[in-house]
């Protein structure tokens, strides 16, 4: 533990997982200085931390999937420290990585039964079995899906979905979850926590990994803080500290929400008409220079396939989209980046970084700085400080590939490469997701900074209260089309979370 650590006790059964002086160092740096920290039987853990802090680096200790540099691990007494990750789930340790990935080629029953594929007969698979059991999870954690649905044609949501009922399946005595909120709807959450509540009621104890101080006080009994690698709080009890107090622990300063100073009345920038994709139809909407607009539906409802459609992911079938007056084509991300449109995806393991390439190539993804011909190193250099000025990034250096940084590192460098186009509509999905209080507070302010630049920004959130704190004006959409408009007093988080809850959702 840090020597600067606050400790305050509270009382319990006994230890059920014990970490002893653990540390692990990448290439001489130190990713997580040596802690001590103990998991009580029968309680809910909750870690929190800046991007970067530890957190995920300490589970995966725990789970075996990672070497730790020192020290020793004991569950139930018993040293594990030397136990592989199968022994260790053996016994009953079970972890969600944060990017819990589904086989999308493999259908929803085979996912849920990887890797032990129970229902199997000698030496065959017996598919009914396995469907069988799947379709029993399935009904007991409310999934809407169907066992032999291909995973790949499951939203991200419902994926992500899958991979919770997955780990959560098997039992187990401590159940680690990193960052399963992230990418859920506020219904799905709710779901989450009933699911974790049971659980924790019949006897299992879970690590819950959160940016949200909200949800460690929801479902936590007590929470440990991780700083920069080192533990600077363990043992609090959420439910008495203040979220104030939290948030001074995890990032070292006070800090204060951003709020926007509302804009109105500003001059088109953005003009859509009439347009439709795949997933709504007859959209027109103007959006102004200077002005951040909000996207509000469920999924499904077409506001994410809108804002996929600004950023050429989804072309149009029909309609027309003017900027600054003059016709632009957005039928491919190419076209829509070179009109001046460029949309952040909210999933960057797939569509948005390369997770072998460096920070810095990845800054410069379809963008690369040439001089003769040639890649532009000294323009690669300028670029980096440039971005690091307004988001930064904790990696060791510009050359460490992106696939090791923490998960909301590689949100901000996935901000950063968006940032090279000099966009004049940043279309931003869901661009907080995973990342600390201080980085959404950053990502906040730079979308800020960018309308007082005269870009347009549109933003799709589920945070409801995020929302109403950044954007200028919403439109809601449900089934395909949009159905309302918030501005002024209307733009409330009730008004938006009522105006999603009565949404259709187009199948
Ligand atoms: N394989 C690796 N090689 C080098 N450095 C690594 C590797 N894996 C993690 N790190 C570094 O260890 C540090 C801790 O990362 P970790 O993923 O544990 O942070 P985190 O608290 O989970 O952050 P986040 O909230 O962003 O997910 C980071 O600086 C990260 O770049």
């Amino acid at each position: 533990m840090g020597p600067e650590a606050v400790t305050s006790s509270v009382t319990g059964a006994a230890p059920l997982l014990e970490v002893r002086g653990v540390s692990k160092q990448y290439g001489g740096n130190y990713a997580l200085e040596p802690i001590d920290l103990t998991i009580r039987a029968g309680s809910v853990h909750g870690f929190l931390g800046k991007n970067g802090a530890g957190k995920s680096t300490l589970v995966s200790i725990i789970a075996g999937q990672t070497k730790q540099t020192s020290g020793q691990i004991f569950f139930e007494g018993v040293d594990i420290s030397s136990k592989t990750y199968a022994e260790r789930k053996e016994m009953g340790i079970h972890l969600l990585p944060q990017h819990a990935e589904v086989l999308p080629e493999l259908s929803v029953a085979e996912n849920l039964l990887l890797p032990d594929f129970k229902g199997a007969g000698r030496g065959l698979i017996r598919f009914s079995k396995v469907n069988e059991y799947a379709t029993s999870v399935l009904e007991r954690y409310r999934l809407p899906f169907a066992a032999e649905a291909m995973a790949g044609t499951l939203t991200l949501h419902d994926q992500r979905r899958l991979s919770i009922a997955r780990t959560l399946k098997d039992g187990g005595k401590l159940v680690m979850l990193d960052e399963p909120t992230a990418s859920l709807g506020k219904q799905e959450r709710r779901e989450l926590f009933d699911w974790i509540r049971e659980l924790n009621a019949a006897g299992q104890s879970f690590v819950f990994i959160s940016h949200y101080n909200s949800e460690i006080r929801e479902i936590c009994d007590e929470c440990a803080v991780l700083r920069d690698g080192v533990l600077v709080a363990d043992a609090l009890d959420p439910r008495v500290t203040s979220s104030e107090e939290i948030s001074r622990l995890v990032t070292g300063v006070a800090h204060e929400e951003f709020v926007r100073d509302r804009q109105t009345d500003l001059q088109p920038l953005l003009e859509v008409h009439e347009a439709r994709a795949p997933g709504f139809r007859g959209v027109s909407l103007s959006i102004g220079a200077g002005e951040i607009l909000g996207l509000v539906g469920l999924p499904g409802s077409g506001a994410k396939e809108f804002a996929r459609a600004l950023g050429g992911l989804n072309p149009l079938e029909a309609g027309t989209v003017r900027l600054r007056g003059e016709t632009v084509d957005l039928h491919r991300v190419a076209s829509a980046r070179k009109a001046g449109v460029c949309y952040m995806t909210d999933d960057r393991i797939h569509e948005g970084l390369v997770a072998d390439l460096s920070v810095m190539e990845n800054l410069h993804l379809g963008n690369w700085p040439t001089k003769s011909g040639l890649v532009d190193a000294a323009q690669m250099g300028t670029f980096y400080e440039r971005i690091h000025d307004r988001v930064v990034i904790r990696a060791w250096d510009p050359s460490q590939p992106v696939g090791e940084l923490s998960g909301g590192n590689q949100q901000k460098v996935l901000l950063g490469s968006v940032l090279g186009f000099d966009p004049q509509v940043v279309v931003f999905d869901e661009p907080t997701i995973g990342v600390d209080v201080g980085a959404k507070e950053e990502i906040h302010s730079l979308m800020d900074e960018l309308t007082r630049q005269g870009a347009a920004v549109v933003v799709l959130t589920y945070d409801a209260d995020e929302m109403c704190r950044i954007v200028d004006r919403a439109v809601a959409f449900s089934d395909g089309a949009v159905v309302t408009e918030l501005a002024g007093d209307e733009l409330t988080p009730d008004r938006v979370l009522s105006s999603i809850s009565t949404q259709k959702v187009s199948s």
